[in-house]
């Protein structure tokens, strides 16, 4: 298989939407969103628009308010002012995440979760057999096949984002909001979670990347910085 280059990925964009397969136009937009943790302002004021088939990369130093942010246009917290409209079902990557241990979960479970329902409001709950498909295509795109019957426990942090990611795939999530998928990974894994995510793009989702290294700001589409909840640029 050839390496896909970044500039594969800008080229097969363009195709796409220049074919009509992706539409322009943000696919989340968020106004003016206060959100404060009792005397501690976390956002104030922040506008941002998701665009379709692009990764934005939320920027700024520690306790800028990017967690929060992402949590709430995920809709996992609520803003106490300001509205975020989305059409799209969202895949939320948290940064920490394990399983119960008395609920024993495999790699495959976890991404199968992604299939049950129908939450992105485009058809019916899929089937046993396109369930099967999906989580088998959305493990292979995240280079998890291998772990596939591993407890999800047993994976490192990095992976088990991977999983997340990979359930965000298999539930065909046209948003996914990542809160920092490359803190603590090497330069090849965090090169290589790039690489994800801009597919994702390509395939027309609408991704959002709490990020700290430069390189990732550097390859994302848009930048969002933030400081002391305020957005600077
Ligand atoms: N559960 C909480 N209770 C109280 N204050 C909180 C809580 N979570 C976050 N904060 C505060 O809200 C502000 C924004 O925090 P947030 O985690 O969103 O920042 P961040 O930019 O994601 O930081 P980091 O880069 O360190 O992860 C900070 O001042 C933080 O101390």
């Amino acid at each position: 298989m050839h390496p896909v280059t970044v500039k594969h990925i800008e080229i097969h964009y363009q195709k796409r939407l220049e074919l009509g397969v992706i539409t322009s136009g943000p696919a989340l937009s968020a106004r003016n969103l206060h959100f404060s943790f009792g005397d501690v302002t976390a956002l104030h004021g922040v506008d941002l628009d998701l665009e379709r088939g692009k990764v934005t990369a939320i920027a700024g130093p520690n306790g800028a308010g990017k967690s929060t942010l992402i949590e709430i246009l995920a809709g996992v917290r609520t803003p106490a002012h300001g509205t975020v409209d989305r059409d799209d079902d969202v895949a939320l990557v948290v940064q920490r995440v394990t399983t119960p241990a008395s609920l024993p979960l495999t790699v495959r479970d976890v991404v199968t979760m992604g299939t049950w329902g129908d939450r992105s409001g485009r058809g019916s709950t899929p089937r046993a057999a396109e369930r099967k498909a999906r989580v088998a295509e959305a493990l292979a795109r995240v280079q998890l096949t291998k772990y596939a019957s591993s407890p999800f426990n047993a994976l490192s942090g990095g992976q088990r984002q991977r999983v997340l990611l990979a359930q965000g795939i298999a539930r065909r999530a046209r948003i996914f909001l990542l809160d920092e998928p490359a803190a603590g990974l090497d330069l090849e894994s965090r090169q290589r979670t790039r690489a994800m995510l801009a597919a994702e793009a390509v395939r027309g989702a609408a991704v959002a990347c709490v990020s700290h290294d430069e390189e990732s700001i550097d390859a994302a589409d848009c930048v969002v910085r933030l400081v002391c909840g305020r957005r600077v640029s």
